[in-house]
């Protein structure tokens, strides 16, 4: 078997939802392969953060399996707002990220050196992130986030707030860790960068799945050869 035909995560949604709602995601079934990037779509309120929230293992009301089957079961969830800790320097978060994942400190140093050098962030090493920019706060958490190298990566809406240099350094990381094998799951809104670097679309709208499978799965399904993910995107909502 190929490497893009290895299923990395299998998401099989039943129902999901808050106490209020228990069904605010319903009958949501997909997966994410080895080398693949699946764009999680849909307007606001579509769902994808329940989504999200249902394969972390968040929402007590949720039925349903996820499986994780890559080869460590390994994941990392990068957050759309970051989570950090104001008395730890971005180097105590790497530190301490390190041994959750408990990390070889060789394999961690490099790594780690690598990935600040990649994000520009060595200048900063030992400074509190507290009063970093809301861009390079975000920078962090890719960061700890490709520090494991896990078999999957949950990535929620990452373009927003990052330059246009940082978008492009974590394009090509996220295609270095596709070749080595990882399935990477991101949601956004930010539809013809989403057409350029995924290689499938998981559409969601009102809590249920509309669409997925490649953009020419989808051109097909919407009956618009050819159309842009946007216009297809409008189409089938
Ligand atoms: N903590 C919560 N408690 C109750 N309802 C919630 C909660 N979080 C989200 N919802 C509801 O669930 C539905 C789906 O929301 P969700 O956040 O999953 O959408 P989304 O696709 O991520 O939207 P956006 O693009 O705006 O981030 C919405 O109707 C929302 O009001």
């Amino acid at each position: 078997m190929s490497k893009e035909q290895v299923a990395v995560l299998e998401v099989h949604i039943d129902q999901a939802g808050y106490d209020e709602n228990p069904d605010t995601i319903k009958q949501i079934h997909f997966d994410v392969k080895q080398g693949e990037l699946v764009g999680l779509l849909g307007p606001n309120g579509a769902g994808k953060s329940t989504t999200m929230k249902s394969i972390l293992g968040l929402l007590k009301d949720f039925k349903g399996e996820i499986s994780f089957k890559g080869e460590r079961k390994s994941y990392a969830y990068i957050p759309e707002h970051p989570i950090l800790y104001e008395e730890l320097t971005l180097w105590e978060h790497m530190e301490f990220a390190a041994s959750v994942y408990d990390l070889d400190r060789t394999v961690f140093l490099e790594r780690a050196d690598d990935l600040l050098h990649r994000f520009r962030l060595l200048d900063a090493k030992h400074q509190l992130p507290g009063k970093f920019s809301k861009g390079m706060q975000q920078k962090i958490m890719l960061i700890l986030g490709f520090l494991n190298k896990p078999d999957v990566y949950i990535v929620d809406e990452p373009f927003i707030g990052l330059d246009p240099k940082a978008i492009k350094d974590f394009i090509s990381m996220l295609d270095e860790e596709r070749k080595r094998g990882a399935g990477i799951l991101m949601s956004t809104h930010v539809l013809d960068t989403a057409e350029r670097i995924c290689t499938s679309f998981v559409l969601l709208s009102g809590g249920r799945l509309v669409a997925n499978g490649t953009l020419q799965d989808i051109q097909k399904q919407c009956g618009m050869p050819d159309a842009p993910l946007f216009d297809c995107f409008h189409s089938l909502l």
